[in-house]
């Protein structure tokens, strides 16, 4: 399919058949980016035609004949504008960039327009070298430090994959803002972070404090829980948002802050106030979580009954649906139920959308109805902040590790958050016990880790991403070094012939990825099943998937190993191969010789299913 902006380029070079070629821009500038003239890049890419730039949305580039050169940061090349140049042919049509000279570079270089993928991806693997991609998934909570511009493009080139909106905190404007500062970083700018919503749930959870960013309770200080509205809070008081506390509270009972960031001991009940002795002095965060307990157990009576989306986070979902975010986690799920409810409720209002479900496992109902819940959703997220809150912290890591296991097996990918690298919120080194547990998750496989306060509120939002990106890369090579997992087992997923087809095709395709070493295996899935099936295989290599939708391409975001393209196909398995092996080659993300294990599902309906070994011409 030739594009809009092919076809703009063809009206710009209309004497002659243009050639589209993506220059691999890095070896021809030097640090600092800036611009440089068409006769030094003609020569940094051995041609002598002229040169039209052309950027990769089809817009013709500043000043003819000038084009925006890379950008070097952090030791990565970012293609800030990666010009896709429009080289006009010169008499024998031979024009080669980085050494690829493809056989037909007209065709081949009209449909390079149709392969996107991220740019900080695109330079990761030019710099590094495909293999060692990081293959575990990133989520960074926006809060106020980072919800600018160019705060959130830090993110998005730190390797930042999913933006977490908490509809805890914010105005409906503030999310509105951030949701457009990134579609617009991916827009204008070649990034692809997607944007997951989390709901506020009903649970117990404190006021306000008059707007300060947190107050300190001490020791032995008594403060007021109350359901009483204030205009301006009195000292030593805190609102709790649930009508039924002061009656479900009995003298005696503990009030456990944010999963014991502070504790309280209820002392005396005066109507609608519960006056309380703060036990575990800490800082009290607005809408801090609050659980109350006795005799050691959680107390579950009527609060147990709110619903687990409250009208506000229904509100709240509808804009999510009309914004069109890619993933929407549900907090406190107790049951499948409500993740089906949902589903079909959004099913009904973006029926060409999918946005994908993720429950949150934080409450104790949650894990009584574990695999019911995790089955009809889209994913799961080990919410360990508020889960340590509701079951005793020691049982937290068996908890995500069970999760994470389960996850696997039906093939949902599953986030592990909260906490993983807390003091980072105020200091720009983590501790060792915080490395380890980073490590702990990734070792686990997790598809993706996130970080909440730390990139919301903390003083080093970059550099706790930064920490997440290499600790993860180190654990992942480690355990690859070492076959951690050589022998991990898989039970079947479906009875259906069909699935099953698509499932012991992945599995074998990712065994015999591993037994050869092969470079990378190639996935062509619509729906991104296929994908998803290899990344649960969690092989050596890194997957690229091609897909042709950018929602699918986006949803693949959040997949561990999974290196998402969109790209433009037909069915027609070898056509789609050789011209993506073409087009990865011109881009300086493959090259001749490398190996390759290709399956699909995108064949036509009576074709077999068949799983490919090539090497790249
Ligand atoms: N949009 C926001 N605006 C202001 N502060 C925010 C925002 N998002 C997060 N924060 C701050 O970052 C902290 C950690 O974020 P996080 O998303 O983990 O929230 P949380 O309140 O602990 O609840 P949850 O259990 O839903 O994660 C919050 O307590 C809050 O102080
Ligand atoms: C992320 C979240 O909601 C929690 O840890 O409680
Ligand atoms: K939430
Ligand atoms: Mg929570």
């Amino acid at each position: 399919m030739v594009q809009g902006s092919m076809m703009h380029m063809q009206s710009l070079c209309s004497s002659s058949v243009p050639l589209c070629v993506y220059g691999d821009l890095a070896g021809v500038s030097s640090a600092g980016g800036g611009r440089i003239s068409s006769a030094s890049l003609r020569s940094a890419l051995c041609v002598s035609s002229p040169l039209v730039g052309v950027n990769k949305y089809g817009k013709r580039m500043g000043m003819r004949p000038q084009v925006q050169v890379p950008q070097r940061k952090s030791g990565l090349v970012y293609a800030k504008a990666e010009a896709v140049l429009g080289l006009e042919e010169n008499k024998d049509g031979a024009v080669s960039v980085n050494g690829a000279s493809p056989a037909n570079p007209g065709v081949e270089g009209a449909q390079s327009q149709s392969m996107e993928i991220d740019l900080v991806t695109e330079a990761e693997l030019k710099e590094n070298g495909f293999r060692s991609t990081r293959r575990t998934k990133l989520i960074c909570t926006i809060g106020p430090a980072t919800c600018a511009p160019e705060q959130l493009e830090a993110l998005a080139i730190g390797g930042m994959n999913v933006a977490r909106l908490n509809m805890c905190h914010g105005t409906r404007e503030w999310h509105t803002e951030v949701i457009c500062n990134v579609r617009r970083l991916n827009s204008e700018k070649g990034y692809s972070v997607a944007i997951m919503m989390d709901t506020e749930g009903s649970e117990i959870h404190m006021g306000d404090f008059n707007g300060a960013p947190s107050v300190k309770a001490e020791d032995g200080e008594e403060w007021i829980f109350t359901v009483r509205k204030f205009g301006t809070l009195p000292e030593f008081t805190t609102i709790v948002n649930y009508d039924g506390f002061a009656e479900d509270v009995k003298v005696g009972d503990e009030l456990v802050v944010d999963g014991g960031m502070v504790r309280f001991e209820v002392i005396e009940k005066v109507g609608p106030d519960v006056k309380c002795k703060c036990t575990d002095p800490g800082l009290l965060l607005p809408r801090a979580n609050l659980t109350f307990w006795r005799e050691g157990r959680l107390v579950r009576e009527r609060n147990a009954m709110l619903p687990t989306i409250s009208s506000k986070d229904w509100i709240d979902i509808d804009f999510g649906i009309a914004e069109g975010v890619d993933f929407i986690a549900i907090s406190f799920v107790k049951t499948s139920e409500v993740i089906k409810h949902l589903k079909s409720y959004i099913q009904a209002r973006s029926p060409n959308g999918s946005i994908g479900v993720f429950a949150k496992i934080e409450s104790s109902d949650s894990l009584k109805n574990l695999e019911d819940i995790i089955r009809v959703s889209d994913g799961a997220m080990v919410a360990r902040g508020d889960l340590g809150a509701q079951i005793p912290l020691e049982q937290v890591p068996s908890v995500q590790q069970a999760v994470v296991n389960l996850c696997r097996e039906l093939n949902k990918p599953v986030i592990v958050a909260s906490q993983l690298l807390e003091s980072m919120i105020e200091f720009p080194t983590p501790t060792r016990a915080e490395v380890a547990d980073v490590s702990e998750a990734v070792r686990q496989r997790a598809d993706a880790l996130m970080l909440s306060g730390e990139s919301a509120m903390g003083l080093f939002p970059e550099k706790a991403l930064s920490v997440l990106r290499t600790v993860s890369l180190r654990m992942e090579s480690w355990c690859r070094e070492n076959k951690q997992h050589a022998s991990d087992r898989l039970p079947e997923l479906s009875p259906a012939l069909d699935d099953r087809i698509s499932e012991n095709i992945c599995n074998s395709a990712s065994q015999m990825a591993n037994r050869l070493g092969v470079d990378a295996i190639f996935v062509y899935t619509r729906r991104g099943y296929m994908a998803s099936l290899l990344s649960r295989c969690r092989p050596d290599c890194p997957i690229f998937a091609f897909t042709d939708t950018k929602m699918v391409r986006q949803r693949l975001n959040l997949q561990w190993g999974l290196i998402p393209f969109r790209l433009d196909f037909s069915g027609d398995m070898e056509s789609n191969l050789r011209r993506t092996f073409a087009l990865l080659k011109a881009r300086g993300m493959m090259k001749k010789g490398d190996l390759v294990v290709a399956v699909s599902d995108i064949s036509e309906a009576d074709m077999l299913q068949s799983i490919q070994v090539r090497r790249i011409p």
